[in-house]
């Protein structure tokens, strides 16, 4: 890693999918191949890939490798922490091309998706009530919110609840957060989803 010094406002996620599947190598491997990462530095080991660059382009790339497992119809769980003005973080690992519009599609896919989203709004003064703007904000996504412990319960369509979440993570840092984390749990196909969220 390099270790330029600076607090950057380049975004990143780290994350992991989990297709629970035997032929689970395929399929991470193969949605990372087709998946289109020319706008986003990236780096995959044993444990997670982790992505850097402007937001649109961090979420396009997250959404698309979940999606493109979850659309087969497989049993994926999929974790993520994003994160944008760590005070700690450096200026390096970040994309320095032709930055293009996100170019991975799969928006006329529909798929359902129940998740859990916990948001951390650091250095901006009342976190409290930045969060419960933001989890309006995925209610007016047309998303079904719920109150769990220590998250906030997500049921909808997954591009809705990717988009939903891009918002969220957007707003909180443009609103005055100096360091934004979020960290996102997604399950898709799982045989104990109840039957009225299909
Ligand atoms: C997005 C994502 N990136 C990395 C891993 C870690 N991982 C677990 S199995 C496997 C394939 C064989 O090496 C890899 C890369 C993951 N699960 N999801």
């Amino acid at each position: 890693m390099s270790q330029q010094c600076g607090n950057s406002r380049i975004a990143g996620c780290s994350f992991s999918v989990h297709p629970m599947t035997d032929q689970f190598v395929e399929y991470i491997k193969g949605s990372l191949k087709e998946t289109d990462t020319s706008n986003v530095w990236m780096d995959t080991d044993e444990v997670t890939t982790t992505v850097r660059g402007e937001i649109e382009h961090v979420f396009d790339v997250t959404r698309a490798v979940f999606l493109r497992i979850a659309k087969t119809g497989v049993h994926t769980a999929f974790n993520a922490t994003y994160s944008i003005g760590c005070p700690g973080d450096s200026a390096g690992d970040q994309y320095t091309g032709d930055i293009g519009e996100p170019a991975n599609g799969l928006h006329e896919v529909k798929q359902h998706t129940s998740a859990k989203f916990s948001l951390y709004p650091m250095g901006g003064g009342d976190y409290m009530e930045v969060i419960y703007r933001e989890i309006d904000r995925m209610k007016e996504k047309g998303i079904d919110v719920s109150a769990v412990h220590y998250a906030t319960k997500l049921s909808g369509d997954v591009n809705d609840t990717f988009h939903g979440l891009e918002d969220v993570f957007r707003e909180t840092e443009r609103s005055g957060s100096s360091h934004t984390v979020m960290t996102v749990t997604m399950s898709a196909n799982s045989p104990s989803q109840k039957e009225e969220q299909s």
